[in-house]
Formats: C-alpha cells, sequence, structure tokens
C-alpha cells in the first residue's frame, strides 16, 4: 500500500508533526502534492488522517488531503527528500529512527545541542551520514504559513546548486518562496541565537521598558550573532537576510512567537519553570541560551545578552537586575575593532 501511494507521487516527507512540521506539510501540498508527514504522537496520526487538523500544536490550520500522517518514520525512508522538523534537543534521537540513505535531509529546527554543544548539521551528520544537508530557515511563523500567507525562507545547500535544483521546485511554492544560499552555518546560526534574543525581548516588553530598549536590544542582539557567526565561518550577508536579521526582527516583535512569550512572562516575574509548566510547544531559545553562552565564554566571546538571559532562565538574578547589570556595563565603541 505505502510502496504503492510512494510510486503514486509521494516525493517529500516531513519528519515532525508539531507547528512547524504541519505547516510546512501543508505549504507543500498546497499544489496538490503529495506529502507525508511523521507524528510521533499516535492520535495525532489519526487525528491529521481523519479530520485533516492538528489540535495538539497547530489548531487553526486545515490540512489538504493530500497531507498523509504515519506514525512509522521507516516509511520516510524511501522519500527522495525529507524535512528535518523535530525541535533541537530530539533532532539525533529521532534520526536514528530513520534508515540511512542517499537522500536530501533539510534542517528546520532553530537551536544548538544541549551537552555537544553541536548545530543541526553537526547532529544530522552523525545520525544520517548518507544524506545529502540543507538548511530551511527564516522569518516564518507556522499559523501564517499554514494560512498561505506569503512568506520567504534561506534555503542553504550544502551540495550548492546542484541541489538546489533538486529541492527548490520541491519546496517552492506562490506563497512560499526559497532563496538559495551555501551557507548553512550562517543559515543555522542566524536561526539558533535569534530564539535566545527574541526571549531577550520579551524581557523588555514584560518590564514595560519601552521601544527604545527593544530596538536597541535587536541591534546590539544582532552585533552578538554576528561576532559568533563570524567566528564560527558564518557569512556576514547571510546574517543579514531572512535567516538571521529578518527573523530577529519577527521574533523580537510579536507574542506569536513562543520564545519572545516566554521572556515577556520572565519580565513580568515568573521563574522559567512557571513560565514552561504544563506546556507542549517548544521555546527553542530557552534550551540553546545555556548551551551559546557557555560556547562564547569558551571561546572568550564578548555576548552579553545571551549571557543575560541564560542566567535570568537560571534563575540567578531577578529580570530587573539583569537588566541593570547590563546597562551598567563599561561604555565601549559600537563597531567591532579589527584585529
Ligand atoms: N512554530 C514555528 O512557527 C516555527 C518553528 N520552527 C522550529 O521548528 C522546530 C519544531 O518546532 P515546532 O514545530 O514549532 O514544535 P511544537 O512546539 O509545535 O511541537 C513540539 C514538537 O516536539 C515534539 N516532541 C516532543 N517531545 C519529543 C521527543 N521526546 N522526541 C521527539 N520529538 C518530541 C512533538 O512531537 C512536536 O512535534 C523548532 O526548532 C522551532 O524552533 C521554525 C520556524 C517556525
Ligand atoms: O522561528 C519562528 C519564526 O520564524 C518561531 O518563533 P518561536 O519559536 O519563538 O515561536
Amino acid at each position: 500500500m505505502t510502496t504503492l501511494r510512494q510510486a503514486q507521487g509521494e516525493r517529500i516527507g516531513v519528519i515532525g508533526a508539531g507547528a512547524w512540521g504541519t505547516a510546512l506539510a501543508q505549504a507543500l501540498a498546497s499544489d496538490g502534492s503529495e506529502v507525508v508527514l511523521w507524528a510521533r504522537e499516535p492520535e495525532l496520526v489519526a487525528e491529521i488522517n481523519a479530520t485533516h487538523t492538528n489540535s495538539l500544536f497547530l489548531p487553526s490550520a486545515k490540512l489538504a488531503g493530500s497531507v498523509r500522517a504515519t506514525g512509522d518514520i521507516a516509511e520516510l525512508g524511501a522519500l527522495p527528500a525529507l524535512l528535518a522538523v523535530v525541535p533541537a534537543q530530539f533532532l539525533g534521537s529521532v534520526l536514528a529512527g530513520l534508515p540511512d540513505g542517499t537522500r536530501d535531509l533539510v534542517l528546520c529546527a532553530k537551536g544548538i545541542e544541549a551537552g555537544s554543544g553541536r548545530l543541526m548539521a553537526d547532529v544530522a551528520r552523525d545520525a544520517a551520514p548518507a544524506a545529502s544537508l540543507a538548511v530551511l530557515s527564516g522569518p516564518t511563523f507556522a499559523h501564517e504559513v499554514a494560512a498561505g500567507l506569503p512568506t520567504a525562507v534561506t534555503l542553504a545547500c550544502a551540495g550548492g546548486e546542484a541541489q538546489w535544483a533538486r529541492l527548490s521546485p520541491l519546496i517552492a511554492r506562490p506563497a512560499f518562496r526559497p532563496y538559495y544560499s551555501d551557507d548553512l552555518i550562517g543559515a543555522e546560526i542566524g536561526g539558533a541565537v535569534k530564539n535566545v534574543l527574541a526571549i531577550a525581548c520579551g524581557v523588555v516588553e514584560g518590564l514595560q521598558l519601552g521601544q527604545n530598549a527593544r530596538a536597541a536590544l535587536i541591534a546590539r542582539g544582532y552585533a552578538e550573532m554576528l561576532r559568533f557567526g563570524l567566528a564560527r565561518g558564518a557569512r556576514a550577508e547571510t546574517l543579514s537576510g531572512l535567516c538571521g536579521l529578518g527573523d530577529l526582527v519577527l521574533t523580537c516583535s510579536s507574542t506569536s512567537s513562543r520564545n519572545f512569550s516566554l521572556g515577556k512572562a520572565l519580565g513580568e516575574g515568573q521563574s522559567a519553570a512557571e513560565a514552561l509548566a504544563g506546556k507542549t510547544s517548544v521555546a527553542e531559545g530557552a534550551a540553546t541560551a545555556p548551551v551559546l553562552a557557555e560556547l562564547a565564554r569558551a571561546a572568550n566571546m564578548d555576548m552579553p545578552i545571551v549571557e543575560a538571559v541564560a542566567r535570568l532562565l537560571a534563575g540567578e538574578a531577578p529580570a530587573r537586575a539583569v537588566v541593570s547589570e547590563l546597562l551598567a556595563r563599561p561604555l565601549k565603541a559600537e563597531l567591532e575593532r579589527k584585529a
């Protein structure tokens, strides 16, 4: 049955039926393409196939009939292209269940693995060594993509233009527009770092520190993203594009962002445990902040906003005290000094 359906037209699969995996499946299916969506939750597999909804992670969306859910990740093994959309901390364990194969594997999570400090491409290289990797990242609230609103993303291809030629027709739709890049590191770092900065902007909102403070945080946060990214081999132009500055502006401006909302709760006086209690949705910045702060410290790199978010999440000081510490730092030049 599966083989027959795949022979009929299933060419792309999505691993993970959270809000983003579901929205991507819907965007891909918007032209009638058949999409296989792996969900970890058996009740979600049944719901998606029966009513074309995802009440757990994306209740606003109505999915096309050409999105087929499965609970058996091995079923995706025969497809030539897969989008990996599980949260960063679970990518390695989920990919371990996928039969290895020479396919395109597009990484869509935005985070750094705690413990190892690895970016997603490093995790995937170990877990799926035969795959050709790409990174899809940009300013993309899931509910807007699922609703068919216009969206643009960076699609960074390790396999260069040959891989882009394979992937772009599979992924591009009239309202979903990928832009080519070959800078995987930049695309990954933009998405991972902006989540931490979105928490910081939420804190500013929660403390009612005003629009000036938020704009300053975006600009100085971007300087931290750039510093970290350049040290890791990212290109500055990537970080000033959709997957860096573009996504930073989006998630630092709206309570639609789970990271921003988490920061707002912290600014209003909740602890991280209180703010995250009972949530089924992921705020990636909470896991990435401590490991990013640790990587920066290990590299002797100044990332004061990231450090402040990590301290706040760890409950080391209340939000107002952390902000006071940031403001009390010695005055310095705005531009980086060239070595
Ligand atoms: N929601 C959005 O608007 C966007 C999200 N992203 C990124 O996509 C990634 C996935 O996020 P969402 O789809 O929003 O997640 P979500 O918050 O909607 O759902 C949580 C996901 O985690 C999975 N999960 C929970 N425990 C797990 C475990 N032990 N092992 C494996 N999977 C487990 C659930 O099955 C579910 O798919 C994140 O890295 C996020 O930063 C990127 C762009 C937009
Ligand atoms: O990455 C996102 C939009 O580009 C979603 O942001 P949150 O994970 O903060 O909700």
